[in-house]
Order: C-alpha cells, then structure tokens, then sequence
C-alpha cells in the first residue's frame, strides 16, 4: 500500500506485483476483478515476455465484465534499445487492439518515466471514477429518472411490436 500525491490530493494505492505462470495468475480472479489498473510490462530485449501478454490481456478481459478497468502496457528496459527485439508498431497495435495505455520506461537509468508511467495510470483510474460519478448523479436527477421510465415502457412496446412483426 502507498500513498501518493494526485492533483494535490493524496491518494492511497494498493499495488500487487505477480507473474504469469504457466497455469495463469499467481492472484486470483477476484483480484482481477477488482482492480481498477492493470500494468502489464515486458522487457524490450525479450521478445516472448511480450508475446506471453497477449495471453496475460485475453485472461484478463475474459475476467472483466466491464470496461472501467485501466489497461496499461508498459516496454521496460528501454535504456537498451539497439538490443530491442519488438516494435513500436507491434507495441502500439497491442494497445489499439486492448485499448491499452503505451509507456516506455527504463528501470535502471531513467527511473521517472516509471513514475510518469505509473502516476498516469493513477490519474487515468481517477479521471474515470470521476466520470462514473458524474453519470450516477445524472441518473440520480430525477426528471432524468423520469424520462427514463417514460422511455423505458415505450422500448418494450416497440420490441413487442417488432417481435410480432413477421407473423402479420
Ligand atoms: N538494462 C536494464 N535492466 C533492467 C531494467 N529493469 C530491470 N532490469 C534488470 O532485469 C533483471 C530482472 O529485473 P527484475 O526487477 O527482477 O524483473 P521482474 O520482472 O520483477 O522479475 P520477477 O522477479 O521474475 O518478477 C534485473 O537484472 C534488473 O537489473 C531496465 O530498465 N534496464
């Protein structure tokens, strides 16, 4: 668990650091479930620790029954990039296909693009709780409700309508 300072606020972070094993995740499901990142990174010099993602995120959005979740990808060890063995382009296309955030970073040399990387991800999950907020309260104003219940029998009355449709 961490503290740290968003937008001059502070924030609490619990953060769980695992691996892909052979028969999946060293957490569980729920934990999957429940978290609201998920920062998958690989090694640019290790072309399989990138190819192992596309299995890490299919598991992942198979556990997801919602969209709110942040995907991050992250090529770490970019300090070593004559020995990169994956591209920008096949980096960003696993991001278009997953809807992932893309950072570079390098671990040992340049120890602020992690915290660039990880303090976006954090401001990218507050941006979205904000968003849902907004939505719950917009719900929540009741003429909203109400247009809603007007709406709502009119739809099932179409749908009623459009089912008997081919029999007439
Ligand atoms: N050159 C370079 N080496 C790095 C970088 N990040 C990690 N390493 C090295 O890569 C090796 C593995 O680093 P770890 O931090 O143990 O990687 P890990 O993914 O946590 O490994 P697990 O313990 O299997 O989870 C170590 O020798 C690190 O020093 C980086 O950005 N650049």
């Amino acid at each position: 668990t961490q503290q740290c300072t968003l937008d001059g606020k502070t924030i609490t972070v619990h953060v769980l650091d695992t691996a892909w094993q052979a028969n999946g995740f060293s957490i569980k499901d729920d934990q999957i479930v429940w978290a609201d990142a998920i920062i998958m990174v690989y090694s640019i010099t290790d072309r399989k620790s990138f190819e192992k993602l596309r299995e890490v995120a299919d598991y992942i959005i198979s556990k997801k029954t919602d969209s709110k979740t942040v995907l991050a990808l992250v090529a770490n060890k970019s300090d070593l990039v004559h020995m990169s063995c994956v591209t920008n382009l096949e980096a960003t296309q696993f991001c278009a296909e997953y809807n992932c955030l893309f950072f570079e970073t390098s671990a040992s040399e340049n120890y602020n693009s992690v915290t660039n990387a990880y303090m976006s991800v954090c401001k990218q999950v507050k941006s979205n709780y904000k968003k849902r907020e907004k939505i719950s309260k917009f719900m929540q104003n009741p003429a909203i409700k109400a247009k809603l219940q007007i709406r709502n029998p009119i739809r099932g009355l179409e749908m009623k309508w459009r089912s008997r449709a081919p029999t007439m």
